[in-house]
Parts: structure tokens; sequence; C-alpha cells
């Protein structure tokens, strides 16, 4: 087992010679200086790079004491946000706890059940929340940067409803807790009119950068997570980065790997895992690179499949279908359970062979297997190992996805800091809704439906 999340590229050889990757180092490094000597495209959002080491202690404090809060009053917590304002904690949350979180009994768990809402608009999603939720002691955090997104604001105005019916104006406003901007938006004014308690997400820090702020570390905290190792392994992982020549640097390696394959004409990047509470990990890196490269008609499409479920599915178009793609496995290198499979007197499944042997062996076998035969398949493999599912090294995880975004996104010549592109269906729909402002776009809209 690593001691470090770590990237490997020796299975890819075939498609990429090594003097190729040496040919990359002077991009990556110019790439890496416009990047932290804050020179490049989109710098006003770069707060991202030193938040591991430089963050806002006071306010870290309040996050784990109003963690507690929700421990001790709460039998839910209702986290609401959408894209960086939700993936991130999710990803998390995940990642760290129990995998059937939710399930599992309140005194073993000794922390609430976590549900996610405004991450869509669907009616049905929400009152099925409201139901689960039922009678019980909840709290909510609201999270939104911009504090104007539709989605979390329609879900907050349904549970803040909820909660005053339940509790009165005075006591609900102690249970809801406003991760946004730390003076603009319409959900810090609401906040300061109602006397939430408020957390902020630094101006500095887009939502796809975020998770490391108030925004993903109230909820994960609430999750009883260890917050503290979480920052100290994003603070490893900031050095392995911004220390670390090219030749020994994971993340500048990723980087550069992943534009040499997309140079070759591999525009398509899938992320597997083979842990399905790995799963959000690959939601929050799909908006991470998604947002940052997918602009002025350029980019890798970020794609994921989670293994070997998806084996059975899209594994035929991964070996078979369009040379399009490269993939990059996420292997967690020990497992945190070790499940053992027992000998039957009869071996009518065929499966003695396998008896003594762990569930974790044939998963690893499966792995090992399927970066070959997908190789073979010309499909370009990589992967980076995760020593252990632990906060430490999701820190670290986090750090070097976030440091090699940044790279990857100078080296294809846009800004990796803004998301122009995601404006277009705000508009329309804006318009269709027949919000003031948008009187004429609503006309030409409605003309074309
Ligand atoms: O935190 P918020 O301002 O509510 O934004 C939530 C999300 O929605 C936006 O539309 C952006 O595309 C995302 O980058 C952002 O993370």
């Amino acid at each position: 087992m690593g001691t470090k999340v770590t990237f490997d590229f020796s299975k890819a050889a075939g498609f990429i010679r090594e003097h190729e990757v040496q040919a990359f180092e002077g991009i990556a490094d110019a790439a890496k200086e416009v990047l932290v000597s804050r020179s490049g495209l989109g710098s006003d959002y770069l707060g991202w790079i030193d938040l591991p080491v430089d963050y806002d202690k006071e306010e870290f404090d309040r996050i784990k004491k109003a963690a507690a809060k929700i421990q001790s009053d709460s039998e839910v917590l209702v986290v609401i946000g959408i894209g960086g304002s939700y993936l991130g904690a999710r990803a998390a949350i995940e990642f760290l706890r129990h995998g059937f979180y939710n399930n599992i009994k309140k005194d073993q768990r000794k922390t609430p059940e976590i549900y996610y809402a405004g991450n869509s608009i669907s009616s049905s999603y929400l009152q099925g929340l409201i139901d689960v939720v039922g009678d019980r002691d909840f709290s909510v955090n609201i999270i939104s940067k911009s504090g104007t997104t539709t989605e979390p604001a329609i879900a907050f105005r349904v549970f803040k409803e909820m909660l005053e019916k339940k509790y009165g104006k005075a006591e609900a406003a102690k249970r809801i807790y406003a991760t946004t901007d730390k003076a603009k938006g319409a959900l810090k004014h609401l906040a300061d009119e109602e006397g939430y308690q408020t957390f902020v997400v630094p101006d500095d820090v887009g939502g796809r950068f975020s998770v490391l702020t108030a925004v993903g570390l109230l909820p994960i905290a609430a999750s009883g997570a260890d917050i503290d190792e979480l920052m100290k392994g994003a603070a490893s992982g900031r050095e392995l980065a911004l220390n670390k020549p090219f030749a020994e640097n994971d993340a500048m390696q990723y980087a550069a790997v992943r534009n040499i394959l997309h140079r070759k004409g591999k525009s398509v990047e899938i992320l597997a895992n083979y842990e399905p509470s790995l799963h959000y990990v690959s939601e929050w890196w799909k908006q991470l690179y998604g947002e940052s490269e997918g602009k002025d008609q350029k980019g890798i499409y970020p794609a994921s499949v989670d293994l070997t479920t998806d084996l059975h599915s899209m594994g035929q178009f991964i070996q078979d279908g369009s040379r399009i793609m490269f993939e990059t496995v996420l292997n967690v290198e020990k497992s945190r359970v070790e499940l053992t499979i027992g000998e039957e007197p009869v071996d009518l499944d065929g499966l003695n062979y396998l008896a003594g042997k762990t569930v974790d062996f044939v998963n690893k076998s499966a792995m090992n297997g399927t970066i070959l035969a997908h190789t073979d398949g010309n499909v370009p493999n990589l992967r980076v190992d995760i020593p252990e599912q632990n906060e430490y090294y999701l820190g670290q995880l986090f750090y070097f996805f976030e440091f090699a975004c940044g790279i990857s996104g100078y080296v294809s010549g846009v800004n990796p800091f803004n998301q122009p592109g995601v404006e277009s269906y705000k508009k329309n729909m804006f318009a269709l809704l027949g919000k003031p402002g948008y009187e004429k776009e609503r006309e030409e809209l409605l003309k074309r439906l």
C-alpha cells in the first residue's frame, strides 16, 4: 500500500512514449507558473490553491460547533445545494462514512441522517423527502454561493416553511445554517434578516473548487467525519503539487498525460471506480473538469462508470465501441472491509476455487483484468491509486484533481475558472417562467416551442 495518492500511467505505455511525457514538461511547468503566479485567465478564483493552509480558523471552529449542535438536536439534516454547492459534500460523506449511512441504526451512527435537496426541480423528489423527514427533528444547511440559484432556492422555500410550521419562526431560524457569499446575494440578505447562522464561500473560490470551505465542511463534519484530517490531507496534497518537480509530480503528470491523449484524438475521459462509495467522487470530478475545460468548443468530455456494475452494460462500448476514450481508474488499494468467501460442501455454483479468498481479492482481480482488456481494446488506461478510504487521502485526492485541473485547463488554452455556458439554459428558463425583465426573450422562445 502506498502512502499517498499516486498517478500511474504505466499501463498506457503502448499509447504514450516516455519522451512524449518528457516533452510535455515545459508546457506543464509553464501552465503551473501561470497558475501559481496568478497571472492567467480567471486568476480572481485561485483562493483554493492555498485553502488547505490558509483558511479562516475561527469559522472552522464554528463549523465544528454547528455540526455538534446539529448532531445533538436533529435526527435529519437536509443539505440544500446544487453543482459545486452539493457534490463535494456528498462525495466526501459517501467516500468516508458507512455505505448505508442513512439506514444504520441511530445509536450506532450517532449522527443525523443526511439527505440532499435542491439538486433538481422534481416535485416528487421534494415530496418524497418531506415524507422521509416526517415529524422528526431536523435542520437545514442551505448552500449557494450566488444565493440566487433556482433549484436550491425553491427547495429552501419548501423546507423553511416546514421548519417554521414545526418550530415557529424563531426556533426554525436556529436550525437553518446558510453558506453563501459574505456580503451579497438574496440568501445572505435573507439570512441577515432572519438571523440564521452564516458561513462564507470565499469570493476567490468558485463553486466546483469549494469542497474544502464551509460549503463542504459543515455537512461533512455533521456526518461525523474528521475535517481536521481532511484539511491535513489536502495540505499534504498541496505540498506535493506545488513543490515536486514535474517528473515526480503526480498532479502535473496526470494533467500532461490526459492532454497528450487528447491531442491524439481521445476526446472522452471515463473515470472508473470499483467501489460504489466512490460514485459521487466521480460526479464531483465531472463538474470540476466539465465546467473548467468544456468551453470555446474545446475540452475532454468527462464521463464516469461504476464498476464492475457497468461492465455488464457500458462495458461493451468501452471494450469495443467507437475508440474515442481513455479511462482513468480510481483504485482504492486497501479495502475498508475484509470479507472472506466461504466453502460449500457441494460446489454447485463452481465457486469453491475462491473459498478462503476475500471479496476484495476478486474485485481487484476484476479491476486488473479489465485494465488489461480495455488496454487491449485500445482504450489507454490510467490509474489513480488511493491508499485507503479515509479523510487524509480524500483531502489529498481533492487537491490532486483540483491542481491537475488548473494545469490542464491552462494547457488547453481556456479559462478554467469560469462557466459562461451554464447561463444559456437559465436565460431560457427564466424567460419561459415569465421572470420580469425577460419579456422579449419569452416572446421569441414561445414562437419556437
Ligand atoms: O452555489 P450556487 O451559486 O448556487 O451555484 C451552484 C452551481 O450552479 C451554477 O449554475 C454553476 O454552473 C455551478 O458552477 C455552481 O456550482
